[in-house]
């Protein structure tokens, strides 16, 4: 109405583009789990993603250790932080890192990179933590069955309150 608007991304249609690939996974499963993570949010708003190979994207996904470039979080080596993502804007907005300390898999054993991906996408679209312990956007890692539907109402009423 009056300008004012949720942080969030003022348009619906995103591009993500994969930086570099675990060595835990093979590329086809982990653009598998991107892929899958980011159709968990856009199975519930207007939001569209696609996938770009080149060029600047707005969310760029990155497996990173310890110091990264330019960005201004770090990592902390296995276990411990296992992601972060940066809040929709320009540049670094929208990015998501995954610490490649990390034992990521497809599910099972290990990490989800599907589910931790999901939750890290949720910040990249404007959403911060929730106390729903059943929540996606929960601060702590649950390994919910990546087979279950892993949003809670919590977590839809969340985006559908920036993009609905
Ligand atoms: O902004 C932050 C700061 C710290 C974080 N801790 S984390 O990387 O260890 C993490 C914690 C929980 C999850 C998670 C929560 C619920 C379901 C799936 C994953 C993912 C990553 C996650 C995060 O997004
Ligand atoms: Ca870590
Ligand atoms: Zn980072």
């Amino acid at each position: 109405q009056y300008g004012y608007t949720l942080p969030g991304w003022r348009k619906y249609n995103l591009t993500y583009r994969i930086m570099n690939y675990t060595p835990d996974m093979s590329r086809a499963d982990v653009d598998e789990a991107i892929q899958k993570a980011l159709e968990v949010w856009s199975m519930v708003t207007p939001l569209i993603f696609t996938k770009i190979s080149k060029g600047i994207a707005d969310i760029m996904i990155a497996f990173r250790t310890k110091v990264h470039g330019w960005c201004p979080r770090y990592f902390d080596g296995p276990l411990g932080v296992l992601g972060h993502a940066f809040p929709p804007g320009p540049g670094l907005g929208g990015d998501t890192h995954f610490d490649e300390d990390e034992n990521w898999t497809k599910d099972g054993e290990g990490l989800s990179l599907f589910l931790v991906a999901a939750h890290e996408f949720g910040h990249s679209l404007g959403l911060s933590h929730s106390n729903d312990q059943k929540a996606l956007m929960f601060p702590n890692y649950v390994s919910l069955d990546p087979k279950k539907y892993p949003l809670s109402q919590d977590d839809i009423s969340g985006i559908q309150s920036i993009y609905g």
